[in-house]
């Protein structure tokens, strides 16, 4: 079964690249702007920065495998994301137990609905919790629930905000609840893998460890993709 890693940027996409040392094969997905990375056991795409380019990208290369008969077992969001102070700290790893769309829904009287409360949808996804138990005991890594955005948080008041509206919040990022909607409409289950380059608060670019972080995710991903990495012992994901 092959695996399916959906990252924003190329610079996320080329650090999970990196983790099988061998050099990748460049698809182009035919009739769109999106090229697959072939990577030993998963396929890497550049799919775009939130929630609606994740969704569609994810969409795309799962609807083209399906056609052409080799489907994907597995979706993984992945990254560089935010992590809340006192939970995730600058450069670890955080594997998403629920990954939630936390600004979708309604502003009422009474405060933020989510799209659930308001009867439409879902705005959670929860992955199989023994495949995150493996994958984060693989990558050394933290669980907790992963917050997608469209606003990248950005003052003391909204990561308050978001804090008490979910309380079990680990990390955020834009991409996680696109990617886990696509695979859901497939029937695939998705996990989001994120390295921690940030804290979630009063935006300061500069304190940002990007290389850091992608490295974090290179690791991480060599420890499950690579030939003898934990996934390419999971029935579920054998290749
Ligand atoms: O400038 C660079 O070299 C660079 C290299 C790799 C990635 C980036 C990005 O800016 C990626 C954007 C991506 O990162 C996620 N992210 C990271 N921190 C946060 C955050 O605090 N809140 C929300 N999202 C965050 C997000 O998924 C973006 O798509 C730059």
């Amino acid at each position: 079964m092959r695996v399916l890693v959906a990252t924003a940027v190329p610079a996320e996409r080329d650090a999970v690249a990196r983790a099988f040392g061998d050099p990748a094969s460049e698809h182009p997905l035919h009739g769109t702007a999106l090229t697959i990375l072939r990577c030993g056991a998963a396929d890497v795409v550049a799919a775009g920065v939130g929630p609606a380019a994740a969704a569609a990208g994810a969409a795309i290369a799962l609807t083209v495998a399906a056609l052409e008969g080799r489907p994907y077992g597995l979706v993984v969001s992945a990254g560089i994301g935010g992590g809340f102070t006192g939970r995730a700290p600058l450069g670890s790893v955080v594997v998403a137990d629920a990954i939630v769309a936390a600004d979708l829904g309604a502003e009422t009287p009474e405060g933020f609905v989510t799209v659930t409360g308001l009867g439409f949808g879902t705005d959670r996804h929860v992955p199989p919790p023994a495949l995150v138990r493996e994958t984060a005991d693989a990558t050394s890594a933290l669980t907790g629930t992963v917050l997608t955005v469209s606003t990248a948080t950005g003052s003391a008041a909204r990561t308050a905000e978001l804090l008490s509206t979910h309380p079990e919040a680990a990390a955020e990022a834009m991409e996680g609840f696109g990617v886990a909607e696509a695979a859901a409409a497939h029937g695939v289950p998705a996990l989001e893998v994120r390295a921690v380059s940030n804290a979630v608060g009063p935006r300061d670019r500069e304190s940002w460890r990007i290389g850091e972080a992608l490295a974090a995710l290179t690791d991480a991903f060599a420890k499950l993709l690579a030939p003898g990495g934990s996934w390419s012992d999971t029935p579920r994901i054998r290749t």
